[in-house]
């Protein structure tokens, strides 16, 4: 493992990082910052909670110069939020060195955000609608870009911002460093990077498994109708720090967090038909606790990272086995464990399958709990936060009720209709939430194209890489590793991987994007195979 300060980087760049508490370099980190900081192109891969953005951050902040007036770095995101999470982790990172940085978005008022320009900032981080749109009004110029970094690259092509990301980048001089970033590389990333690459320098960390392995995966059969007792027990025998629940569609997130709130928790939803200021309080909330619970779609599944998120539950399974890495990775983040759930309805066990042949990770059934499970963990939680309180709040003024209690009744009948009391508190309201469609199994074609293995690059790398590909970076050189270029397991034991993102409504002017039938598909090629064989479903706005 590398130290930061073996990079060479600027004293004021090393400074901010060593204020951030980061002490090593992780894998993605170890081998990108060096490549990155010749300029190259690159494309890096690894799992979720790795360290990718600064992966992409050092080595473009260390070249900037602090005299620099021209936007001079482009960072785009699929979603606000992300946008917003990598400014902000920029600007800690640019806190000694003095660089300007700039969060541009949809849904954000744009006169702020002209207003905001004119301080001349250096790096911008957009999503691809507003970013046009500013392009467009000619408020944001790219003539002087010299490098770009595409996170979450292949939601990127995913969505099909693919139009927008051209036309961005044909505005942008060919001679640039560019960079894709993310914990999935399905095969037809490849024609991302020959569109906009120039022999790019290939970087994965992605051992084996590509979901993050500190995140303790299992499934949990339920019948539709279930769920939502399912997720109570689950919520109260666990008592998750904080949890993330996803939902399919933005109906059942409406639906669902409602739902959380009326049996007393403390929840709130997040889809891309709430205004961008719902939104951001919804984001402010979740970061500093004062919500436990987000309900999401996919909308918060890429790239956003909140310490303390002890727990993912697919409450519906995602359609994509690259969503289901993302989503779970929002848990087990920077070294630190995580649990995953996801509720599988008995006809959707086959696209369970479909997912864990995929990742290449199999996922173990768990019974669900029963309600008396669910009921000890309650009591469990209500009894450790009692003793929490004796032990760290002050009491005494509670004291002398508690003594003359003590003298008129039994200390356990007390203690229990106190701990009944306080564990009691989850309303039993009945909840109807309306059913949502199975998802079927997809049949993703296997790429059979390399020695005929079926799976072999799967939609996370490797595989075969046809002509004009980038050149293969295979670390840790397996010999006979099928997966070839993209994978490269790390050997380095460090197996943590990258991160999610989350997906923009990005409400540009000229768009669909931002509401329900904003679909667009997967590229620009009509929904259809793409170039590398792969079928991709034209996606709806989360
Ligand atoms: N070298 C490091 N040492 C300690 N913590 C780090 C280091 N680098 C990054 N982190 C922290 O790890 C967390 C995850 O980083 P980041 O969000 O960049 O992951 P990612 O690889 O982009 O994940 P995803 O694929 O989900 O987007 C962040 O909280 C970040 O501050
Ligand atoms: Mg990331």
């Amino acid at each position: 493992m590398k130290t930061f300060a073996e990079f060479g980087l600027e004293p004021k760049v090393l400074q901010a990082i060593t204020e951030l508490g980061f002490e090593e370099a992780t894998p993605i980190q170890s081998k990108s910052i060096p490549i990155a900081l010749t300029g190259s192109d690159l494309i890096g891969q690894a799992q979720t909670g790795t360290g990718k953005t600064a992966a992409f951050a050092i080595p473009l902040i260390n070249k900037i110069p602090t005299s620099e007036d021209r936007i001079v770095a482009l960072i785009m995101t699929p979603t606000r939020e992300l946008a917003i999470q990598v400014s902000e982790e920029i600007g800690k990172l640019t806190k000694y060195k003095g660089l300007r940085s700039l969060p541009i978005y949809g849904g954000q008022e744009i006169g702020r955000q002209i207003r905001s320009l004119k301080k001349r900032p250096q790096i911008i981080i957009g999503t691809p609608g507003r970013l046009l749109d500013h392009i467009n009004r000619k408020t944001i110029k790219l003539d002087d870009v010299q490098t770009v970094v595409l996170d979450e690259a292949d939601e990127m092509l995913d969505m099909g911002f693919m139009e927008d990301i051209t036309s961005i980048l044909s505005l942008v001089p060919a001679e640039r460093q560019t960079m894709l970033f993310s914990a999935t590389m399905p095969p037809n990333i490849q024609r991302l990077a020959a569109q906009f690459q120039n022999n790019p320098e290939h970087v994965s960390v992605i051992p084996k498994q590509v979901s993050a392995p500190l995140i303790d995966q299992a499934y949990i059969e339920v019948h539709e109708r279930q769920k939502f007792d399912a997720l109570s027990r689950l919520l109260d025998m666990e008592s998750p720090e904080l949890a993330i629940i996803f939902g399919r569609t933005k109906r059942r997130v409406d639906e669902l967090s409602e739902a959380l709130q009326k049996r007393g928790y403390s929840a709130d939803g997040l889809h891309g038909d709430l205004s961008q200021n719902q939104r951001d309080a919804v984001m402010r909330k979740f970061r500093d606790g004062s919500i436990d619970v987000l309900v999401a779609t996919d909308v918060a599944a890429r790239g956003l990272d909140v310490s303390g998120v002890t727990h993912v539950i697919n409450f519906d399974l995602p359609q994509d086995p690259e969503s289901y890495v993302h989503r779970i990775g929002r848990t087990g983040r920077a070294g630190k464990e995580g649990t995953a759930w996801s509720f599988v309805t008995p006809r959707e066990i086959d696209h369970l399958h479909f997912i864990e042949k995929v990742t290449r990770h199999k996922i173990p059934k768990k019974p669900l709990p029963s309600i008396a499970e669910a009921i000890e963990g309650k009591q469990r939680v209500t009894a450790e936060r009692i003793l929490e309180f004796v032990q760290e709040e002050s009491i005494n003024e509670y004291k002398g009720i508690a003594i003359q209690l003590l003298e008129q009744y039994d200390s356990v009948n007390l203690l229990a209709a106190a701990i009944k009391l306080i564990t009691g508190e989850k309303k039993d309201v009945s909840i109807e939430l309306t059913p949502e469609d199975p998802i079927r199994a997809k049949k993703r074609r296997p790429d059979v194209r390399s020695n005929g293995r079926r799976f072999s690059g799967g939609p996370f790398g490797g595989g075969n890489r046809s002509g004009n590909g980038p050149r293969g970076r295979s670390e840790g050189g397996r010999s006979g590793d099928s997966r070839g270029g993209y994978s490269g397991g790390s050997g380095s034991g460090s197996s943590r991987g990258g991160y999610g993102g989350s997906r923009d409504g990005s409400g540009s002017s000229s768009s669909n994007r931002g509401g329900y039938g904003g679909s667009r598909d997967g590229g620009g090629s009509g929904g259809g195979r793409s170039s590398s064989g792969e079928y991709r479903r034209p996606r709806q706005e989360q």
